[in-house]
């Protein structure tokens, strides 16, 4: 079950995303530094999907914004494509719980809106988004607002809206936590459908731990914070998958008791740790 270091898929090509030692510190008012992540060893190859689940608070987040240059590692390296991350890379896409839709532009602007800053024309760019809306399966609802959409349909939008710029890095911090289950299951589905081809190295955050095995090629198991890999578990599951049918494999169920194996115990030092704040 666990890989020794570098964590990578056998035969898969160069990483498109490479940490090495990545630590993280943050600047305290008490002036001591605050350590949320620690040696961080990790390839995710392009075409490759991780999850990473881990303890609240751990450090996952965290993970991404080294990865996307939000902030720069305090000390080991960040390589996207081969080069040292220093700002945002060419090719990142982000998907966050909340939406990132605009209020006050309607759902063909919205889609629009990633190739107009990239300078593409407004003709350009409508009819690529129209195409893209019709692939998330919102034709129909170009001129509604946010606010006349159900969340499922907003999460379209906003699936819409990163992948139209076609990103060779997806990173997703839990995007899907808000949604209830079976609009969840159903988003799953969409996504795998829209990621599954393009090549784009896919990284997304969850706490449901049958949300990462249902999507992921490998599963990166976070310790309690400041956090590290403990395991990666591979995900040999066949493609394409139908998330609600995968899960009821007795493969997936075998899958699933490793990883929460791998994440019980960092779980209960991370409750260990909140109960004796409070005591
Ligand atoms: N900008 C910051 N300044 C100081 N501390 C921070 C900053 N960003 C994150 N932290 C701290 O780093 C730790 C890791 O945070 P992070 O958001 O990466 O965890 P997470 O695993 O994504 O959390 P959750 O499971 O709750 O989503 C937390 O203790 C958090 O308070």
């Amino acid at each position: 079950m666990t890989q020794t270091t570098p964590h990578r898929s056998p035969g898969a090509g160069p990483a498109a995303i490479s940490l090495r030692d990545a630590t993280k510190r943050f600047a305290t008012k008490s002036g001591d530094p605050f350590t949320a992540l620690r040696d961080v060893t990790l390839d995710v190859a392009a075409g490759e999907f991780v999850s990473i689940v881990g303890p609240t608070g751990c450090g996952k987040s965290t993970t991404l914004s080294l990865v996307s240059g939000l902030e720069p590692a305090s000390a080991g390296t960040v390589h996207v494509h081969g080069a040292a991350v220093a700002g945002i890379p060419d090719g990142v896409g982000y998907m966050f719980q909340a939406d990132a839709v605009l209020p006050w532009k309607n759902v063909l602007d919205n889609v629009a809106l990633g190739l107009r800053y990239r300078g593409a024309s407004k003709t350009a760019a409508n009819e690529r988004a129209r195409d893209w809306i019709e692939r998330v399966g919102l034709a129909g609802f170009e001129d509604r607002y946010p606010h006349q959409l159900s969340g499922g349909m907003r999460k379209r939008v906003a699936m819409a809206q990163t992948l139209i710029t076609e990103p060779s890095l997806l990173l997703l911090d839990e995007p899907f936590g808000a949604l209830d289950v079976q609009t969840r299951e159903l988003m799953q589905d969409e996504l795998l459908r829209l990621w599954s081809g393009t090549g784009a190295a896919c990284v997304f955050v969850t706490h449901d731990l049958t949300e990462a095995i249902s999507l992921a090629d490998r599963v990166v198991v976070m310790t309690a914070g400041p956090a590290t890999v403990k395991d990666v578990v591979t995900i040999d599951l066949p493609r394409p998958r139908k998330v609600e049918e995968i899960r009821l494999t007795p493969e997936f169920i075998e899958l699933y008791k490793q990883v929460w194996d791998s994440l019980r115990e960092e779980v209960e030092i991370t409750r260990a740790r909140g109960a004796s704040r409070v005591a």
